[in-house]
């Protein structure tokens, strides 16, 4: 296929985005890129979204490799997200949202983990910078830390402060943590902030989650109904807290308004982009923090203040072009995702450990 590369729209530790079109069909669409090399998130990514069909998570479209500036890089297409992430939707607002527009929002994103928990599916990084806002409501995205429940085992992923008590430890990631990470969520929803606002550095954030037996603090505003939400999220043990599937059926989240009020509501003021003429670019999301690690809580937690921890500072991030012009892009006969010609440029890498932080 043939596609045009618009101006770039956000940027992750993993990857970059940008804005996408058919010459042939019109169609405007995002393409999330990565070096070759450096693809394994992506590829990963690509492998869990192209099974999925939902519409509380964001629509897979294809992927394909290309040459670019004598660089080969690996694209996923997706559906375009004009109003940006729930963090966006938030930031726009400047506080918190309003409890009708949280409980709509909750309310989607327990639809989409209600359809990757269904397919065995860890999502491992929920919280509103992986949300992704369009007109027809909340969808979860970035799957790069995602995997079956049951390859589970050793490995932990996600973003510390999102982190739930027993994957700070070390110990496990389930689908109760995707639920806890939910719960951090409608508090960033509620408070415009991330959890834990107080703990400076992912690794004093981790240690409180899993050792000190604190929860994150629910404002006194929050309704009754909306506090007994976030707390049968944000149980410590993860047995006793609530399913996908029981949270479907709290109150909260039962019966709810149209999403045309939530639109209403957000997006009357938005400066997204609309349209590909627009050119606003979002703001880069430097702050993203993100660990993967496959050895036990404190050793960890001890590695990522260590010399031997892989952190993808400034300095070692990709040198990513923010292309302010639209570019046509052929995929230059290495079409195949999956294919031959591919592992002709894939130098297959064993990555037990990537820790990519800054200051939260
Ligand atoms: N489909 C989309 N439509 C519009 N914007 C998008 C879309 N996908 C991603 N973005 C923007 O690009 C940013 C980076 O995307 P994403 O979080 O998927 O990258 P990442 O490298 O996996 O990030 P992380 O740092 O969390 O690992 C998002 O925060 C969002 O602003």
């Amino acid at each position: 296929m043939d596609w045009t590369r618009g101006p770039t729209i956000g940027r992750g530790s993993t990857a970059t985005v940008s804005l996408a079109s058919s010459p042939r069909s019109g169609h405007v669409f995002a393409v999330k890129s990565a070096e070759l090399h450096r693809s394994e998130f992506l590829k990963r990514e690509q492998g869990i979204l192209s099974k999925l069909m939902c519409p509380q998570i964001v629509a897979y479209k294809g992927c394909d490799i290309t040459l670019e500036n004598d660089v080969l890089m690996y694209n996923l297409f997706m559906e375009y997200a004009p109003y940006g992430t729930l963090s966006d939707t938030v930031a726009r607002r400047g506080s918190g949202l309003d409890e009708v527009t949280v409980r709509t929002y909750a309310h989607q994103i327990l639809l989409g983990l209600n359809h990757l928990h269904s397919n065995g599916i860890v999502h491992c990084d929920i919280k509103g910078k992986n949300v992704l806002v369009t007109d027809h409501g909340a969808k979860i995205a970035d799957l790069g830390c995602a995997r079956m429940v049951a390859d589970c085992g050793g490995a932990i992923a996600g973003t510390p402060v999102f982190m739930a008590p027993e994957v700070a430890r070390g110990e496990q990631q389930g689908f109760p943590a995707d639920v806890w990470a939910l719960g951090c969520t409608v508090l960033e929803m509620i408070t415009g902030c991330a959890p834990w606002p107080d703990v400076s550095d992912p690794v004093s954030a981790m240690y409180r989650i899993g050792f000190s037996g604190e929860l994150p603090e629910i404002p006194g505003f929050v309704s009754d109904q909306g506090r007994d939400f976030v707390s049968k999220c944000l149980k410590r043990d993860p047995n006793e807290r609530w399913t996908v599937g029981e949270l479907l059926r709290h109150g909260f989240v039962e019966e709810l308004g149209s999403i045309s009020k939530v639109k209403e509501i957000e997006f009357s003021n938005s400066d997204s982009p609309t349209s590909v003429m627009d050119r606003s670019i979002w703001e880069s999301t430097k702050d993203s923090t993100r660990v993967i690690s496959s050895d036990s809580a404190r050793d960890r937690i001890r590695r990522l203040c260590g010399d031997d921890t892989t952190s993808f500072d400034d300095a070692n991030m990709p040198n990513w072009e923010w292309e302010e012009e639209w570019i046509s892009v052929r995929s230059n006969g290495v079409e195949e995702c999956n294919g031959k010609t591919e592992s002709d440029y894939v130098r297959k890498k064993e990555m037990t450990i990537v820790a990519a932080f800054t200051i939260l």
